[in-house]
């Protein structure tokens, strides 16, 4: 079986960028990595709507903190068979955001924080009911909120089809946000999780060494 490893952490804090720089690194020692990243904007109709709710369409759609936790986690649910069959063909599966997004994004909404009713019903819907499969470890991905808005404006200015929806334009939500994962990893909610400084260069090498193949996890 392959290893299950997920990237969390504010809108532009750098996670696709670790996520390539770890698929490299991982490449070049001989494991294939499997990769994909929620939503799946692409492939999924949940994940489809959520992108357009969270750019003002579909009503009041994307003011609802569950139905739009609601719609990532049926992307996910509709994600979790290719998932576990990655994990049986692949050294390596690496996502971009998961469950733990959900967590994070929906407590700060509704401004609790992790041992509050929302990350409680989070677990309930998608780790009891769905059953979807468990990270060997979450990589909390920790920028101070202005480098990670920042960022996000870079892309947004250097991309095409990247521009900021409604959660990545709210500076005090990612704030908010930033201190509920702070408490998931401390935690190690649902999984074990590492804490990894994304302010300067990340060393790919010493994260795979350490953590991402590190016997044990
Ligand atoms: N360590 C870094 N130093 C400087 N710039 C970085 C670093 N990591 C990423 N960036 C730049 O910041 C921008 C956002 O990075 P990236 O797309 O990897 O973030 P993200 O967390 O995946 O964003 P989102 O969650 O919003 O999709 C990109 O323009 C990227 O080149
Ligand atoms: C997967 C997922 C994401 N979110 C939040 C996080 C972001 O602000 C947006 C969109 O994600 P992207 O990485 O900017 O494309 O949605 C969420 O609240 N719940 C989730 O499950």
């Amino acid at each position: 079986m392959g290893r299950l490893i997920v990237i969390e952490g504010l809108d532009g804090a750098g996670k696709r960028t670790l996520a390539d720089g770890l698929t490299a690194e991982l490449a070049a020692r001989g494991h294939s990595v499997a990769r994909t990243a929620f939503p799946r904007y692409a492939d999924d109709i949940h994940a489809e709507l959520v992108g357009e709710a969270l750019r003002g369409r579909h009503g009041d759609l994307g003011e609802s903190v569950h139905g739009v936790a609601v719609l990532n986690a049926l992307d996910r649910r509709a994600a979790a068979e290719p998932l576990r069959a990655d994990l049986r063909s692949y050294d390596i599966v690496l996502l971009d955001r998961y469950v733990a997004s959900n967590a994070a994004y929906g407590a700060a909404r509704l401004h609790q924080d992790a041992h509050g009713d929302f990350v409680a019903w989070v677990r309930e819907l998608e780790i009891e009911r769905f059953a979807l499969p468990r990270p060997d470890l979450q990589i909390l991905l920790r920028v101070p909120v202005d480098v990670a808005a920042r960022r996000a404006e870079h892309r947004e200015r250097t991309e095409v089809d990247r521009g900021r929806d409604n959660f990545e334009s709210d500076s005090a939500l990612q704030q908010r946000c930033g201190e509920v994962y702070a408490q998931l990893a401390a935690e190690n909610w649902w999984s074990p999780w590492v804490v990894v400084d994304g302010a300067d260069r990340v060393d790919f090498a010493d994260l795979v060494d350490e953590h991402v193949m590190a016997p044990g996890r």
